[in-house]
């Protein structure tokens, strides 16, 4: 169980199934003892290794798992366990489906604030945002719960009287395969569609992030799923091959970043498993200058900002119509200085550290070269090392405003996954579009006018209210 330091000593949270760890709730404090890896519908040791890693607090920089990355056997025996629970599982109708995962979602939220908890602890981000992502969570297993009892398959007509009919079978075994920011949603987002449609998954979070996965697990077996239905392995690049390459897996759904995707659709292809890859973005957000201004400056914010820029469809490429450039900047940066960076776990504060030591110096890297060839830094873009001592080892750093940005630029080729904003210049609406559409990446793409654009033409329509 976890327990929280409360007014009367240490009390367990309330929880229906075997004992999870933990010290206390709050910033330095948080100790994972338990294993990290689920199978067979409980908490398990893995029967074998491909090495070990550490967990840490981005906010402390204190190890708080220190976990065995699954091998092959192991990696074996979880999908063993997950074919078993297929068998179950698949025979069940639609509506019975249903009901499990509506109980699940309902324990999610019941266990909203625990959960938002462990989250911002392993992964930094604020628990102001953990808490949107728990509901996004168990909004997303209402969603597919609700798919569950009405899929069905097509009846046609054929010369002569006779027809043809189609019928939606479950695959088998998925593998789910997360990135790190935004551990809890990406499991429930691989594993909803997938149970919903009556599949069983083995789900291997990132190594950054192994912790949250297991409360999802939990809640899974707590809702009444048969045990082996969701699996839990722990590890990096080599446990993911082993998951990729498993002749008894059916298809793999990946997050991550473009390089990998591209390794596990090839992994993936060489067993004809289909994929589904959801990869990085280097997004645009376009100001033009008739915007409402308030709007547009909270919008880039958003748009760069939330869970220290580490989200895949920021508009991190933010194009600006010259005649409110400076206006528009003006505000950007003053806006940008107001967000309180610190313990991701008070109320107050906006912004937490990074994921790791690596990525911090990575971003900042970034920022470097930005200088180098010729943006200027408006504000942040350097280390913030919070007056409260025990922070003092976090991953923290000034959330960054680039200008004199041009297209050729690496900070604004690249996707920095970091809080850093490029503002880029422009004067037409045909040459916006020219610009903003000219990446490698896709994703999403945000629109501040008072008018309705016509001709968008985005590889993907997205507006940054709905990222949120
Ligand atoms: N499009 C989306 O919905 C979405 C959502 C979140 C994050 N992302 C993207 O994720 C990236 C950040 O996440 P990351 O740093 O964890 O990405 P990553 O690609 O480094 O790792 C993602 C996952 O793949 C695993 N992995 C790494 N190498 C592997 C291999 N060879 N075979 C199998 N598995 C392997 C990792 O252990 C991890 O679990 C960013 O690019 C971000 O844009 C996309
Ligand atoms: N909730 C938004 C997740 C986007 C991916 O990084």
């Amino acid at each position: 169980m976890f327990l929280r330091a409360g007014p009367a000593g240490l009390f367990p949270l309330r929880h229906g199934l075997r004992p999870v760890l933990v010290a206390a709730m709050s910033t330095g404090t948080f100790i994972v003892s338990q294993p990290l890896n689920y199978r067979g519908g409980a908490r398990v040791d893995p029967v074998d290794t491909s090495g070990t890693e550490k967990a840490f607090e981005p906010a402390t920089g204190r190890v708080i798992a220190t976990f065995t990355c699954s091998g092959e056997k192991e990696v074996n025996l979880a999908v063993q366990d997950a074919k078993a629970a297929f068998k179950i599982w698949s025979q069940k109708s639609g509506m019975e489906r249903c009901r499990i995962l509506l109980e699940a979602a309902r324990i999610i939220r019941d266990r909203k604030d625990e959960i938002a908890t462990v989250e911002t602890i392993n992964n930094g981000k604020s628990i102001f945002e953990a808490r949107w992502d728990i509901d996004t969570s168990w909004q997303c297993l209402e969603y597919y719960a609700g798919l569950a009892g009405s899929m069905a398959g097509e009846h046609i007509q054929l010369p002569g009287g006779s027809f043809g009919y189609t019928r939606r079978e479950p695959l088998g075994v998925c593998v789910g395969i997360g990135a790190w920011n935004y551990p809890f949603q990406i499991a429930c987002w691989k594993s909803a569609p997938a149970l919903a449609c009556g599949n069983a998954m083995v789900f291997k979070p990132s190594p950054f992030t192994p912790v949250s996965t297991l409360l999802l697990a939990e809640v899974y077996t707590e809702a009444g799923v048969p045990p082996g239905l969701f699996n839990v392995v722990q590890g990096g690049a080599a446990t993911g091959q082993f998951l990729c390459q498993h002749r008894d897996v059916a298809k793999v759904s990946f997050t991550g970043s473009v390089p990998t995707g591209s390794k596990i659709m090839e992994m993936s292809a060489k067993g004809i498993k289909p994929v589904t890859l959801e990869l990085g973005g280097k997004s645009p957000l376009i100001i033009f200058s008739d915007c409402d201004m308030k709007n547009a400056v909270k919008g880039a914010l958003m748009a760069n900002f939330l869970t220290q820029g580490e989200v895949c469809c920021n508009g991190t490429r933010v194009f600006v119509q010259k005649e409110i450039l400076d206006q528009f900047s003006e505000e950007v940066v003053k806006q940008t200085q107001r967000i309180k960076i610190g313990d991701p776990l008070l109320e107050d504060t906006r912004m937490g550290p990074l994921i790791n030591r690596p990525h911090l110096e990575r971003v900042l890297g970034f920022v470097k070269v930005a200088k180098e060839q010729g943006a200027k830094v408006l504000c942040g873009g350097d280390l913030y090392v919070p007056e409260d001592p025990k922070l003092k080892d976090g991953y923290y750093m000034r959330p960054c405003v680039l200008t004199n940005c041009r297209d050729d630029m690496t900070c604004v080729k690249e996707e920095i996954f970091g809080p850093v904003m490029s503002i880029l210049s422009f004067d037409t609406e045909a040459e916006v579009l020219e610009r903003a559409n000219d990446t490698t990446f896709g994703l999403a793409a945000g629109v501040f006018t008072r008018f309705v654009v016509r001709n968008v033409g985005w590889k993907t329509q997205v507006s940054l209210e709905d990222l949120m």
